[in-house]
């Protein structure tokens, strides 16, 4: 122990129970990543998986908005917190705790802190995926997660735009310096249809899938661009609810299970390395 240096951090442990972790990221902000995120864990559920999110988006928790609740979590037992239920997700966020009582600037150690506390000391139960709604950005957050749990890979969010598909290659890179797995990408708000039926293309639509073949990643999907996904995040009542069978909410089923069976896939893969080994 004495010689152990304080800044050397333990291996990162397995949670309980818990089978996959996928992270859900984007380099840019405000590309729809906690609407992926939110709609990817809702679909999951719908399909049969037992579904946990963390809003790790600490800066600007918007998971309880589009969960339709901002109830507090109970705390039980020996500082045990109770995650909340919605649309059959288990789900955390800082915007549950203490609302109004957030401290704007937050340091690192209390960043660890709480996405520590939110992995290892919320009741997750059995979970076949724990979502993991990231800020966007590269950086602290995603160093806090990869040194508390190995994490079954990664999903990278972004539009179609050179900007976003510019950041999200910094964010592909990020993951491949942590060495998190990217499971795929996924393009949001690609086009649009009007009510007239004429397909229009607001942020350049098919980059995503470009830039994923670029890095021999697969593309996971598209979901359009769509004033009801928006509503449904503001009203609590993410799309996917409308179930696969709609029009709106097939594209995120069709994404939701390609997330399954890569996800799936590369826990196995990981698992025969570890054996021949
Ligand atoms: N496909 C879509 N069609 C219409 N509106 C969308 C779509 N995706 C997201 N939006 C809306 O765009 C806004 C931003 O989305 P969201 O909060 O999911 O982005 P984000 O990338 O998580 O942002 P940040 O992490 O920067 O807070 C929200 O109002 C959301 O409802």
């Amino acid at each position: 122990m004495g010689h152990m240096g304080a800044g050397v951090p333990p291996a990162p442990q397995p949670l309980p129970g818990v089978a996959h972790v996928v992270a859900v990221g984007s380099g840019k902000g405000g590309v729809g990543k906690t609407t992926v995120a939110v709609n990817l864990s809702v679909a999951l559920a719908k399909l049969g998986y037992k579904v946990g999110l963390i809003d790790a988006d600490i800066y600007g928790p918007n998971v309880p908005t589009m969960m339709g609740t901002t109830r507090q979590p109970n705390v039980v037992g020996e500082n045990r917190i109770e995650p909340i239920l919605a649309h059959g997700v288990k789900f955390i966020s800082i915007g549950l705790i203490s609302p109004g009582d957030k401290p704007l600037v937050m340091r690192g150690p209390m960043l660890h802190q709480i996405i520590r506390q939110f992995l290892q000391q919320v009741e997750w139960g059995e979970l076949d995926f724990l979502i993991v709604d990231l800020p966007p950005g590269t950086g602290d957050v995603v160093i806090s997660l990869v040194q508390t749990v190995p994490l079954t890979g990664a999903v990278v969010v972004s539009t179609g735009s050179n900007v976003a598909l510019e950041d999200a290659r910094k964010a592909l890179e990020m993951f491949h310096q942590v060495k998190v797995e990217v499971l795929g990408m996924v393009e949001n708000m690609s086009q649009m249809t009007l009510p007239s039926g004429e397909v229009i293309d607001v942020f350049g639509a098919g980059g995503t899938e470009r830039t994923a073949a670029q890095f021999g990643l697969a593309f996971l999907g598209a979901l359009e661009l769509n004033p009801a996904i928006r509503e449904g995040g503001d009203k609590g009542l993410p799309i996917a609810l409308a179930g696969p069978d709609s029009k709106l909410a097939s594209e995120v089923y069709t994404m939701a299970q390609r997330v399954a069976d890569k996800a799936k896939q590369v826990a196995s893969k990981n698992e025969n390395v570890f054996e021949i080994s």
